[in-house]
């Protein structure tokens, strides 16, 4: 049995937070603002888990309107997502991931992400991949509102 789920999330720029993509801090002269750490990325593979269990979404298992939430660190929310994927029998097949953002440039924190995420999976480096690209200057990624991104996962039975 296989389940396939896809993720994909959005926050805006703010000046005076750390920007924090893939469960590290990326250095930059903003942040991304949101009522946790507002860790875009991994919002993404949190929310493509839970489409690929038929569990909803982020927001439903830890709504913004919740204090225990804020400025909550989203390896733990990953986390915590990821115990229950294990718990329906489930462990990582791969994922692909797709940070969408004029800047910073990610090319030297992607294999660092690769790994942290990989870890948050419980899975080997080799299934997962993290990609970037910037929208051409195009939108609101590319007027540097807010940075995107994108996953899509594939769960077999463990
Ligand atoms: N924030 C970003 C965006 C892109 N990259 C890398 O640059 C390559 C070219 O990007 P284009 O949008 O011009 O296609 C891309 O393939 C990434 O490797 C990046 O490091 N950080
Ligand atoms: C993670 C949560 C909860 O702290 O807050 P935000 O940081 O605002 O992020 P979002 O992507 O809107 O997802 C759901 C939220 O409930």
């Amino acid at each position: 049995m296989i389940r396939i789920g896809q993720g994909y999330d959005v926050h805006k720029f703010e000046e005076g937070r750390p920007l924090i993509i893939g469960g590290i801090t990326i250095p930059h002269d903003r942040g991304l603002t949101g009522h946790s750490d507002a860790d875009v990325l991994l919002h993404t593979v949190t929310d493509a888990a839970l489409g690929a269990i038929g569990e909803g979404d982020i927001g439903r298992h830890f709504p913004d309107t919740d204090a225990a939430f804020k400025d909550a660190d989203s390896a733990v929310l990953l986390e915590k997502i990821w115990a229950l994927v294990e718990e329906r029998g489930y462990k990582l097949g791969n994922i692909d991931c797709t940070i969408i953002a004029q800047r910073p440039k990610m090319a030297p924190h992607i294999e660092t992400i690769r790994q942290r995420i990989a870890e948050l999976l419980k899975a080997d480096v080799t299934q997962v991949n993290v990609k970037a690209t910037t929208t051409e200057k195009l939108g609101f990624t590319g007027r540097e509102e807010g940075i995107a991104a994108l996953a899509t996962i594939l769960l077999v039975k463990a």
